[in-house]
C-alpha cells in the first residue's frame, strides 16, 4: 500500500467518528492510534495549548499512546521543555536528530523503556493550527534511531497533523453547537416553567359563566386556598389557569399535577420531591411540584383521589407552609397557592371517611363551582364555533358550516361529558363528514347525524337523575344498548358485545376519562384499561373511532 493510501486508510474513519457520541477522550485516542498506523512509532502523544492564570504557556496531554498513564495527570511547562517550544515555534512538522542534546519531555515515561534519560532515539512532533493559532502539538517517538528518516515520515506527519487539526475543529465546532442546543433547551424548559400562563379563554356568555367569570375576579386577587368542583369536563383546570393568570402571581410558574394519575407509593415524592437512595428507583435527587411552584400556584387536580396519609402531609404542608422531601431531615419553606378541583362530591367523602375534614376544610375556603354545560344556555354554540374552527385550521380545511339541524341537536343534547365531550364529538363530526363527497370549493357542512348524538339524552331534567350524576351512564341510545341476542351469536359473543356497549357508553359520559368511567362501572382504572383494551376500544384523549 502507498503511503498516501495508508494515510487515507487511517484518517476516513477518524473523520466518520466526528459524527459519533463518542466522548473527547476516546475520539483523540482514536487519532492517536491512526496516527500509530501511519508512523508505526513507539510513542505517541497529543498535547494541548493552554495558556495559566499566570500568562506562562504550558502543554496538557489529551491522549496518550505508548507512554505511562500518568502521563495524562501531567501539565508541561513550555518554557522548561526546549523540544515542545521548538515545535511550537517551528509552525510545521519537525524533526529533532537522533543525537538532540534537548532533554526529552518523556524521560521515564515511555512505556516499554523504564529508564531515564531516554537512550539515542527519534523523535518528532507537528503543530496543530486551528483558526490561525497553535492548537496543540502532536508527538511520535521511536527508540530505534533511523524510524523516522528520510522526508516521507515528515510529509506523512504533516499532512496527518492537518487533518487532524481539521478533525479538531470540527468536533470543537459540533460540541459549541450541542452545548448551544443544550442552552436554548434549558432557557425554553425555563421560560415554560416560569412564563407568565396567557390568560386562557374561558368562553361562554352565559349568565351561569358570566357569575363564575366575576367570582374568579373576586377571588383571583387574594391568596386564599380555592376549591373548584363541577362534573368532569366542564372545565376546572381552565378555570385554575384563569385564577393564576389573574393573580399577583401570573408571572410565577403554575404547576398541576393529576392526583389520581399516580400510585399512591408515588403521590409524595410528586409531591415534595426526594433525595437520593429516599426508596429504591430513586436514583437521584428530585424536586418536587411544591418546589417548583414555589411564588406560584400548585393546582392539585383530582384531589378526592388523594390517599388519607398524603392528605395528612398536606394538610400540614399548608398550615407550615415546610416542605421536607423524601429522605431529607431538613426542611424548607415553600411559598405556594394551592388551587384543587374535584369532580366528586368531597362532603360525602368525608361522610364516607375517604377525606380528612380537617383538609377539606382548608382547601375549601373559597369553593368555585362550575356550572355543567347544559346549564349555560347559548353557550353550547359558541364554544363548538370554537372548536369548529380549531379543528378547520387543524385540518386545513377552508370552511366548515354547522347546519340547522345539528346546531339544534347540539342545544338539545345534554352534555354529560361537558365541554371536552363537546370538543371531541366536534372533532369527530368533521372527520366524518369529511367522508361525504362534496365540490373541492365548497364549505364542509356538518350534519346532525355527523355528531351521532342520542336524541332522547335531554329526556330528563330532574336534579339526581342519571344525566345529573356525573358518575352514572347517560341514557341509553335504545339501538345501542339492546341487549345482543345471544342466540343469533352464541353467548359469549353476546356478552362481550354488551361488555362493549357499557364501557364505550361510560367512556362517553365521562368525556374519555379513565379515572371517572372507571368509578362509574364500579372498576378500578387499571382493570377499565385492561378491559377496554381487549375489547378493541380506542384510548380516552383520542377522538373514538367512526361509527
Ligand atoms: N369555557 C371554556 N372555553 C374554552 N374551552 C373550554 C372551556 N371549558 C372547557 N374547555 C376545554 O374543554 C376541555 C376540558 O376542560 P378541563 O380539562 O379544564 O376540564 P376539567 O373540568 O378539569 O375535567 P376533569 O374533571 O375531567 O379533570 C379542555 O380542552 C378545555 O380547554
Amino acid at each position: 500500500m502507498t503511503a498516501n493510501a495508508l494515510l487515507l486508510n487511517a484518517l476516513l474513519p477518524l473523520v466518520a467518528e466526528l459524527s459519533s457520541q463518542l466522548p473527547e477522550t476516546e475520539r483523540y485516542r482514536r487519532l492517536l492510534a491512526a496516527l500509530r498506523t501511519v508512523l508505526p512509532a513507539d510513542a505517541a502523544a497529543l498535547l494541548r495549548c493552554e495558556r495559566g492564570a499566570d500568562g506562562s504557556d504550558w502543554l496538557r496531554p489529551l491522549a496518550i499512546d505508548g507512554l505511562s498513564p500518568d502521563t495524562l495527570g501531567r501539565r508541561f511547562r513550555l518554557r522548561e521543555h526546549p523540544r515542545f517550544a521548538a515545535l511550537l515555534a517551528a509552525g510545521q512538522a519537525l524533526r529533532f536528530p537522533s543525537d538532540s542534546p534537548l532533554p526529552d519531555p518523556y524521560d521515564g515515561l515511555v512505556a516499554h523503556h523504564s529508564g531515564a534519560p531516554l537512550p539515542v532515539h527519534d523523535c518528532m512532533g507537528c503543530v496543530l493550527q486551528v483558526d490561525g493559532q497553535p492548537w496543540g502539538l502532536l508527538t511520535l517517538d521511536a527508540l530505534q534511531p533511523g524510524s523516522f528518516a528520510g522526508d516521507a515520515p515528515l510529509a506523512a506527519l504533516q499532512a496527518f497533523s492537518n487533518l487532524a487539526a481539521a478533525t479538531v475543529a470540527t468536533a470543537a465546532r459540533l460540541r459549541q453547537l450541542e452545548q448551544s442546543v443544550h442552552n436554548e433547551r434549558q432557557r425554553a424548559e425555563h421560560f415554560r416553567r416560569h412564563a407568565p400562563l396567557a390568560a386562557p379563554r374561558l368562553l361562554g356568555h352565559s349568565s351561569a359563566m358570566r357569575a363564575l367569570q366575576r367570582d374568579i375576579a373576586t377571588v383571583a386577587a387574594s391568596d386564599l386556598a380555592v376549591l373548584i368542583t363541577g362534573e368532569t369536563g366542564v372545565g376546572k383546570e381552565l378555570v385554575a389557569q384563569a385564577l393564576h393568570a389573574q393573580s399577583t402571581r401570573a408571572d410565577q410558574a403554575f404547576v398541576s399535577i393529576n392526583c389520581a394519575a399516580l400510585p399512591d407509593q408515588l403521590v409524595e415524592s410528586e409531591l415534595f420531591g426526594h433525595v437520593r437512595g429516599a426508596f429504591t428507583g430513586a436514583v437521584s435527587d428530585r424536586q418536587g411540584k411544591f418546589e417548583q411552584a414555589h411564588q406560584g400556584t400548585l393546582f392539585l387536580d383530582e384531589v378526592g383521589e388523594l390517599p388519607l396519609a398524603t392528605q395528612a402531609k398536606l394538610l400540614r404542608v399548608l398550615q407550615s407552609g415546610q416542605i421536607q422531601r423524601l429522605g431529607l431531615d431538613r426542611e424548607r419553606t415553600v411559598d405556594v397557592r394551592i388551587i384543587a378541583a374535584t369532580n366528586q362530591d368531597l362532603a360525602a367523602a368525608v361522610r364516607d371517611g375517604r377525606m380528612r375534614a380537617d383538609f377539606y376544610h382548608r382547601l375549601s375556603v373559597y369553593p368555585l363551582q362550575v356550572p355543567p354545560l347544559r346549564a349555560r344556555e347559548g353557550d353550547v354554540l359558541v364554544l363548538a364555533g370554537y372548536f369548529l374552527e380549531r379543528t378547520r385550521s387543524q385540518f386545513g380545511l377552508d370552511g366548515v358550516r354547522l347546519e340547522a339541524a345539528a346546531q339544534a341537536a347540539l342545544l338539545a343534547h345534554r352534555w354529560p361529558g361537558n365541554v371536552r365531550e363537546l370538543e371531541h364529538c366536534i372533532r369527530r363530526a368533521v372527520l366524518h363528514a369529511l367522508r361525504r363527497p362534496r365540490p373541492p370549493t365548497a364549505p364542509l357542512g356538518i350534519h346532525a347525524q355527523d355528531l351521532a348524538l342520542v336524541p332522547s339524552s335531554k329526556a330528563s331534567t330532574h336534579p339526581g337523575d342519571p344525566a345529573e350524576d356525573p358518575g352514572s351512564l347517560p341514557p341509553a341510545d335504545p339501538a345501542a344498548s339492546a341487549v345482543a341476542d345471544p342466540t343469533d351469536t352464541g353467548l359469549r359473543q353476546a356478552v362481550a358485545r354488551y361488555e362493549r356497549q357499557l364501557v364505550q357508553q361510560a367512556l362517553e359520559a365521562h368525556g374519555y376519562r379513565w379515572a371517572p368511567a372507571a368509578r362509574a362501572l364500579q372498576l378500578d382504572r387499571a382493570n377499565l384499561q385492561r378491559l377496554a383494551k381487549r375489547l378493541g376500544l380506542h384510548a380516552p384523549g383520542s377522538p373514538p373511532p367512526l361509527r
